[in-house]
């Protein structure tokens, strides 16, 4: 029913005209409206950003476990805490996480490979190992906790996390009648899935606590010198014990998903894009060191930083398959959105989706996964060097005439803090990923996507699993 929702969004966005809103009655009548333009778009994120907070019911469900940390505060609150945790994500802070993102990915591709050598048959479901290597960054780099994920997907920990953020078939129908029923109603409903869910907050929770309290008798020897985003939030010296629990639960919440998402989508797309594939890898070949397992240099934010190709084709895995489709706000009073009357309580949707393909802001060929929109012809200095001596770098327009064209990461004061930490993360595995391995779909009919079954909820990915065919490169080379 998500999907269909979205896709009727999306397909409405491009063929009804309209003035930036797209206004339809949803159950029971509900107010819904689509936001469609730039100008529209800037007025919900950026000038009556607190006019527009997340729907109350989001905040009553998600609010059980995860408290009210960055995602789920609102006005004052969210300016206040949204400063204090801007310095643990300050670029140096996310420079310094780019070896931790590399050793881990290759600690996934030696478990893959010791995998295979038992099955031996050669084929992979990235769905899992997405969803595995992610919660280990998350848990290593957020936290300064490593879940083992890699090591064992069924360990106590994993699992106990899962009934919490990996939501099971009955918690998410549960999540599409919240739309008439109210939260409070779902949440107080004598369901084992409630007392399951509580349980394992309560266990995940303590766990942050006990992180937290080591952490903070590591500061007060002045020994805490952790590179993770927790410990960054804590050396500020700015929260309760209380709001560090709920922002490690927000880092779980936020940044394990989505990114398993980005780097499901980037492995499907270059299955099917095997030219951009070859190229890609060509530059990790020309670039980084070497990926077999005797070889353990490690490399630097710049190495990856540096690769034109490698954050082209990053970024328009994230613009092409936006990790979370859409999102949703509620009008606080009544209002206006370009000058159109707004009613309270009306829900506006916001449609990475929709508006990321475009046409009308990126051009004709907006529905094509086209890495070179975002690289550009650099001017070379050298004038012995002729013109075939070309250099590329990269466009961060990606050639939209807006900027709110790109809205994987929304725009605003309630932007995605980890934009930076997510994409150091998505090209590090994509380069570990390609540089490991050759591989093609194992289903040629999902060459074509609207062949993919795909399975929603606040990140989106394929239903059945992405099963492909790998073969794994051995090399040494010129770095
Ligand atoms: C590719 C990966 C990611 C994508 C596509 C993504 C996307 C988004 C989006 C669209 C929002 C806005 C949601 C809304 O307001 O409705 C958001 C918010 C947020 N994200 Fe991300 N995210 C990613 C990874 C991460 C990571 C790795 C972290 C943490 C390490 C993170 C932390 C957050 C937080 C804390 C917020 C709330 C910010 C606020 O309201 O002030 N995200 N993200």
């Amino acid at each position: 029913a998500y999907l269909l929702a979205l896709h009727r969004e999306n397909q409405w966005t491009k063929t009804i005209p309209n003035n930036g809103l797209l206004r339809y009655l949803g159950f029971f009548n509900a107010e819904r409206i689509v936001l469609t333009s730039p100008e529209a778009l800037h007025e919900v994120l950026v000038t009556k950003n607190y006019s527009f907070p997340k729907p109350a019911s989001l905040r009553e469900t998600a609010g059980r476990f995860l408290g009210l940390g960055l995602i789920l505060s609102e006005g004052n609150a969210h300016k206040t805490q949204r400063r204090n945790m801007n310095p643990a994500f300050a670029p140096r802070q996310i420079k310094a996480l780019y070896p931790l993102f590399w050793d881990k990915a290759r600690e996934m591709v030696e478990a893959i490979t010791a995998d295979e050598a038992k099955s031996n048959n050669g084929t992979i479901e990235v769905v899992k190992w997405a969803s595995r290597i992610t919660l280990d960054l998350i848990g290593l780099a957020g936290l300064g906790r490593d879940f083992g994920a890699i090591r064992d997907e069924k360990n106590e920990l994993v699992q106990t996390y899962n009934i919490i953020f990996q939501p099971s078939h009955q918690a998410r129908m549960l999540h599409l009648i919240e739309s008439f029923v109210p939260a409070w109603v779902l949440n107080a409903l004598p369901i084992k899935l409630n007392s399951d869910i509580g349980q394992a907050a309560g266990s995940i929770r303590e766990l942050c606590r006990e992180t937290i309290a080591a952490k903070q008798r590591k500061l007060a020897k002045k020994e805490l010198n952790d590179l993770d985003i927790l410990s960054s939030a804590i050396r500020t010296e700015t929260f309760t014990e209380h709001e560090l629990i709920d922002q490690a639960m927000t880092l779980l919440a936020a940044g394990h998903d989505t990114t398993g998402s980005a780097f499901t989508w980037g492995v499907y797309l270059l299955a099917r894009h095997c030219d951009v594939q070859d190229k890609l890898r060509q530059e990790i070949q020309q670039r980084l060191p070497p990926l077999d397992a005797a070889n353990e240099s490690l490399i630097c934010s710049v190495d990856i930083d540096s690769m034109p190709y490698l954050q082209a084709v990053c970024s328009e895995v994230l613009r092409f398959y936006a990790p979370v489709p859409q999102t949703l706000r509620e009008a606080a009073h009544d209002t206006t959105i370009v000058g159109q009357f707004i009613p309270k309580g009306a829900r506006i949707i916001v449609a990475p989706w929709a508006t990321n393909r475009d046409p009308r802001i990126w051009g004709p060929d907006a529905h094509i996964f086209n890495p070179d929109r975002w690289l550009c012809e650099q001017q070379d200095d050298d004038e012995h060097s002729g013109d075939s001596n070309k250099d590329y770098g990269t466009r961060s327009s990606g050639g939209a005439y807006s900027k709110y064209g790109f809205l994987s990461f929304l725009h605003g004061t309630r932007a995605c803090i980890g934009q930076g930490f997510a994409r150091a993360e998505l090209a590090c595995l994509l380069a570990v990923w390609v540089g490991s391995f050759e591989f093609g779909l194992q289903e040629s009919a999902l060459m074509d996507e609207g062949n993919l079954d795909i399975k929603g909820g606040l990140t989106a990915r394929p239903a059945d699993g992405l099963h492909i065919k790998t073969t794994k490169i051995s090399r040494r080379c010129s770095h």
